[in-house]
């Protein structure tokens, strides 16, 4: 309600994270993609940002992230792709974004065990990815249509935190989900202080359109489901015991 406020400084309230917990568990199962604004609320959504512009100004954000053949070929002359760097959050003047993804951990596990998990309750989710934070730096820049686990690599949950203040129509950069199956496509704005939660598998193609302004900013983390991601790691360990069996004489 209007006088729960969204955060108490340094700890979260109970009535918010119930509430938002209840969006992700149900938005995740009816669409397949849960989005959340005024997260954090502006004063952290801030702190994180001022962070983030740290990392780039830093030169702590490399460009081109690996994309598969095509993409390069499409995407040459062009300018490309995000600019990214993986953070524990642990890093100095990181601690905003590790409260960011602490946060985040807290949600996903308690909606990972909820009583009405519905397809959540499938996956338990015990490790994630680092985050990924990314700048793509305007000039057109884009990412074309992709799934972010197609062949099952154990990513099951992709949250991506957006911090693009006065974010408008015509600075491009739109996030394009065309959820498997269904006619209709999300168009999600990059808006300062949203959160997006949606599967990261073959049920939610996706593709950022070209980014007109200097820089959207965006964190990313991935969560991954203990038992996928154990069967592709030993599917990655057959594969090079298999290719690089040692040559008897
Ligand atoms: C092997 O090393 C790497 C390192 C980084 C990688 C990053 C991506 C990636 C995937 N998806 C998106 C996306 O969908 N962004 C949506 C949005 O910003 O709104 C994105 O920005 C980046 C894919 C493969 C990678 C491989
Ligand atoms: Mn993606």
């Amino acid at each position: 309600g209007a006088d729960s406020q969204s955060l108490e400084e340094g700890g979260f309230n109970e009535e918010w994270f119930a509430g938002i917990l209840e969006s992700i568990v149900r938005d995740l199962n009816q669409y397949g993609v849960c989005v959340i604004d005024d997260f954090l609320g502006a004063e952290r959504a801030d702190h994180i940002l001022n962070e983030v512009k740290a990392l780039e100004s830093h030169g702590a954000l490399e460009a081109g992230q690996v994309v598969s053949r095509q993409v390069q070929d499409q995407a040459r002359g062009m300018i490309r792709g995000d600019q990214i760097a993986w953070v524990t959050g642990g890093e100095p003047h990181c601690s905003c974004i590790g409260q960011l993804v602490t946060v985040v951990d807290s949600l996903v596990a308690k909606a990972n065990k909820h009583q009405d998990a519905g397809m959540l309750a499938n996956y338990n989710i015990t490790w994630r990815t680092r985050a990924m934070v990314a700048c793509y730096p305007g000039r057109d820049t884009h990412y074309v249509k992709h799934v972010d686990n197609p062949n099952g690599d154990g990513r099951c949950i992709t949250a991506i935190y957006y911090l693009n203040r006065d974010w408008s129509e015509d600075d491009g950069g739109v996030l394009r989900i065309y959820p498997e199956g269904k006619d209709q496509v999300a168009s999600i704005e990059p808006l300062f202080d949203r959160m997006l939660f949606f599967w990261s598998d073959r049920r939610n193609p996706h593709e950022v359109l070209p980014a007109k302004i200097t820089s959207r900013y965006a964190i990313t983390v991935w969560y991954l489901d203990q038992k996928e991601r154990n069967e592709y790691l030993a599917r990655l360990a057959h594969h090079q015991m298999t290719t690089t069996q040692p040559t008897h004489a």
